[in-house]
């Protein structure tokens, strides 16, 4: 079991301070919790924050068994990839990040589970520099999801994803979750997955939080309104699932 939970946390870059006084509450593992909200509203920022890449103010806490090796993983936005790797190179190295160098049959096991999960085994032996932004997005989520990390911070890991990756990856993140304890906080604009695949919600607006908790009760028509200034209606489907329905934009 790994907890997490964020206290007060805010940063800056120089002078400016972009972000403050974020609370999450306690997040478990086996959860997804959602980042949402506009362009530039900070979400970025709040993963590196927790990550601690940039410092500021407020506490991370986490806690439970993987507490002791501190391990927050971030998978950034913008992947720098290497692209004197493999796809294969660059995946184990990730497995190795932090660790010794010996690599166990468990290890390369993982890592072959984890790229087939990810449908690009026929990828691993490609160079990175010859891949699509979509495939070199796959490979940034099987780096992040071979360090078998406590805490996993996804930054719009969907985001150059065709349809049916989309909703592969999450359902994959989502099991994952559970099978290896992993406390997840993903940054999505796409508020319908965030309905659908997680269940709890962090809304992000001006470098402030808006609101958190479950995310049916959280993503409301006027949260919507109030947060991306849109008229939009949440329905649910034939099959019962609740959708945003986006009608059009109001003025600010
Ligand atoms: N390295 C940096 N130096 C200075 N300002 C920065 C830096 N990185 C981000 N910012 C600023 O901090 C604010 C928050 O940016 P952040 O990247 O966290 O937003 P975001 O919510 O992730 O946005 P998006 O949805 O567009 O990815 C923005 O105003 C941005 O211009």
């Amino acid at each position: 079991m790994v907890n997490l939970t964020l206290n007060g946390i805010g940063a800056r870059y120089g002078k400016r301070v972009v972000l403050s006084d974020v609370n999450s509450g306690l997040l478990v593992s086996g959860e997804l919790t959602a980042v949402i909200g506009p362009n530039a509203a900070g979400k970025s920022t709040l993963f590196k924050r927790v990550a601690d890449l940039i410092g500021g103010a407020g506490v991370v806490e986490v806690s439970g068994a993987e507490a002791a090796s501190g391990r927050i993983c971030y998978m950034p936005q913008d992947t720098g990839v290497n692209a004197v790797l493999t796809v294969y190179e660059s995946v184990l190295l990730a497995a190795k990040q932090g660790g010794n160098w010996r690599v166990s049959d468990e290890q390369l096991a993982d890592i072959d589970e984890t790229l087939d999960a990810l449908r690009i085994t026929e990828l691993a032996f490609r160079h990175l520099s010859e891949l699509s932004g979509g495939q070199r997005q796959l490979v940034s989520i099987a780096q992040a999801l071979v360090r078998k990390p406590g805490v996993l911070l996804m930054d719009e890991p969907t985001s150059a994803l065709d349809l049916s990756r989309q909703i592969e990856v999450l359902a994959l993140i989502r099991d994952l979750a559970v099978r290896m304890d992993m406390t997840v906080l993903i940054a999505l604009h796409d508020l319908n997955h965030a309905l659908r695949y997680c269940d709890n919600v962090i809304v992000i607006a001006d470098g402030a939080m808006v609101a958190s908790g479950p995310v049916a009760s959280v993503i409301t028509e006027d949260l919507l309104r109030e947060v991306y200034h849109v008229d939009a209606r949440i329905e649910n489907c034939s099959r019962g699932l609740a959708y945003v329905i986006v009608d059009g934009t109001i003025g600010i």
